[in-house]
């Protein structure tokens, strides 16, 4: 592992969609994200991730200025691969645009996009947002298909759907975790920079943590859900200290 080339820092984007999800729940304004992304900055996290649903359910259009202009922090906006989506992310011209699929009735982000099955739907899409100066990055399943799809569409980045990693247990952990490690260093050795994210928690980080490749995850709903028991400044500073004892 010495001899990788590994990035100077491994980024911590915060996903703050679940700040939205409670402040929803009752249709006023408290929580707001944006308070979110300013604690987020002031505690040295490394960008906001957002997701605008389809459905809106945390997430709102208006919310999506307000955060860039809180905060100096990379946004990484969640968009599906639909005219809409593109339209919102070429007004708003995010730092970076992460295509994920979506499907209305899951109660997450189930799998990664199919960027192999859809090569002709996405192609315009990564064109025209590449042409704006977005970073493209496409949330896929850690499969090589998936990888060499990513390069065909010229997509930067690729960011590692680690859901099937943090669900699984005992010997399939290993296994999973094993595919992550050799999809990431096969896009970095093909020029693409490899992410990561989803279900990441205390518990089960630093093994991907330390997957020299990544240079950035992506964590949302397990440090918005621990931010109500020790606050977000907390919770975000132990996820970074977990983050760099793992490099
Ligand atoms: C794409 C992804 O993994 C997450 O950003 C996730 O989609 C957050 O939104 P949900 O929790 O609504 O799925
Ligand atoms: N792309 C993954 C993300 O932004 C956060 O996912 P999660 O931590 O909310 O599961």
């Amino acid at each position: 592992m010495n001899n990788v080339l590994r990035p100077a820092r491994l980024r911590l984007g915060v996903n703050i969609d679940h700040v939205a999800t409670i402040r929803n729940a009752r249709g006023g304004d408290h929580p707001d994200p944006v308070r979110a992304a300013e604690i987020v900055a002031s505690v040295g996290g490394d960008g906001i991730t957002a997701h605008l649903r389809e459905d809106r359910r945390h997430i709102r259009d208006e919310d999506l200025a307000r955060i860039q202009a809180a905060t100096n922090l990379p946004l990484n906006l969640e968009m599906a691969a639909t005219d809409e989506m593109l339209e919102i992310a070429l007004r708003h011209k995010p730092h970076a645009a992460c295509i994920v699929p979506e499907r209305r009735e899951e109660r997450t982000t189930e799998g990664g996009l199919d960027a192999a099955g859809q090569h002709n739907r996405l192609a315009p899409i990564v064109s025209r947002l590449s042409d704006a100066g977005i970073r493209v990055s496409l949330f896929i399943a850690p499969e090589a298909r998936q990888i060499e799809a990513a390069m065909k569409l010229g997509a930067p980045v690729v960011e590692l759907h680690t859901g099937e990693y943090a669900h699984a247990e005992g010997e399939q952990r290993a296994i999973e975790l094993k595919r992550i490690a050799d999809m990431a260093a096969l896009a970095a050795r093909n020029g693409i920079e490899p992410h990561a994210g989803h279900g990441l928690t205390y518990e089960n980080v630093q093994p991907i943590a330390a997957i020299p490749q990544l240079a950035e995850l992506n964590i949302g709903h397990y440090l918005i859900g621990e931010a109500i028991f020790v606050g977000l400044e907390s919770a975000v500073r132990r996820m970074r200290e977990l983050m760099d004892e793992a490099r």
